[in-house]
């Protein structure tokens, strides 16, 4: 086959494929009701207003990696609020956490886990925990019964690293669907270090339902293979504005879409060749679909403020 690019109408019915790999569905990404699910709060300040509060409720765990702590802490004016906004943990080597923050999450029972190591990120460091906390039988059970133990018995370099290394190759696991925040923006060796997130969360923590929220974007990483994205009709028109398959892990082939204004078959895409297909849209009226060799970034720009009435 040769590579082809194929202009389509602003909204087309995009039949789904006999058969595909994977499947996501966009509004259960931002509100996945709490079920297997977790909030993940980095190191930026929160920038997607009131939104914050509705996507907090939507998930189970909520996490704060180190200087995160201080960014929940500073979203509200008084201390009621924050009382009501508590995180499940603080997780990170704890050298840009405030004090006085640390002791306000302490107080009022947050799990706050110490991890001195050097070598992996405290994004990296959460992603541990929260596996730990999902998967390992006994984890939460092991934190509550050593509360008053020094860093709850976890090593405090790199503990939660080696439970983690020691016991996941038992694990029964299931997926997760995990929002991070702030972790695009910012510093660029920290927003390059989340996009190699995305790729090895996907190889070594498969189970991980990946995605980014900034204030302008939704981003995932679109596996090897056909992947249908599905959404809501309103989703779409209300909410959705332009895209971008990015090639971020290496150049790579697009086997095939369907569904975008601009179609591709048997594409080529490399960064290197200044071959990208950005400022792309949806046109499917409730789902698109990727076909791909290798894993691709896939943003989508949203509009923050529409989004409050579908999550
Ligand atoms: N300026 C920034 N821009 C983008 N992301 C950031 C920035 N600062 C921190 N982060 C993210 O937030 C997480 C927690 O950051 P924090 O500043 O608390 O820790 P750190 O010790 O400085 O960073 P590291 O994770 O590299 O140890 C980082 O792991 C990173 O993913
Ligand atoms: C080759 C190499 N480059 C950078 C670091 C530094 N580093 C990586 S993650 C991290 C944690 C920060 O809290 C730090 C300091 C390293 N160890 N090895």
């Amino acid at each position: 086959m040769s590579e082809a690019v194929l202009e389509n109408p602003d909204s087309m019915v995009v039949k789904k494929p006999a058969s595909y790999s994977h499947e996501l569905d966009l509004t259960e990404l931002l509100s996945p009701n709490k079920h297997d699910s977790a909030l993940l709060i980095l190191n930026q300040k929160i920038a997607i207003g009131k939104l914050f509060e509705k996507l907090w409720a939507n998930y189970q765990v909520r996490i704060c990696a180190d200087g995160g702590a201080n960014r929940l802490y500073e979203y509200f004016s008084h201390d009621v609020e924050r009382s009501k906004f508590l995180p499940d943990y603080i997780v990170g080597d704890l050298d840009s956490v405030r004090d006085e923050i640390l002791s306000f999450y302490l107080e009022r029972g947050v799990t706050i886990i110490g991890q001195t190591s050097q070598y992996s990120t405290d994004f990296t460091k959460s992603l541990r925990l929260l596996s730990l906390h999902f998967y390992h039988a006994g984890f939460q059970q092991m934190v509550k019964a050593n509360n008053f133990q020094e860093n709850y018995g976890i090593d405090n370099c790199d503990g939660l690293f080696q439970l983690y290394k020691m016991n996941r190759a038992s694990w029964n696991t299931r997926s997760i669907n995990l929002m991070v925040l702030n972790a695009i923006d910012g510093r660029f060796d920290q927003t390059i270090h989340s996009i190699t997130q995305l790729y090895t969360a996907s190889k070594t923590d498969a189970y991980y339902r990946l995605c980014y929220l900034t204030s302008t974007d939704l981003i995932i990483l679109v596996p090897t293979g056909g992947t249908l994205i599905r959404y809501d009709k309103q989703f779409k028109t209300q909410c959705i504005r332009n895209c971008g398959l990015l090639p971020l892990g290496g150049p790579t082939v697009i086997n095939s879409t369907r569904g975008l204004k601009w179609d591709v078959s048997d594409w080529h895409t490399s960064i290197m060749e200044g071959k990208v297909s950005s400022s792309n849209r949806f046109v499917g009226e409730d789902c698109c679909y990727i076909d791909v060799k290798d894993p691709v970034v896939l943003n989508i720009e949203l509009t923050l403020p529409k989004l409050h009435e579908f999550i």
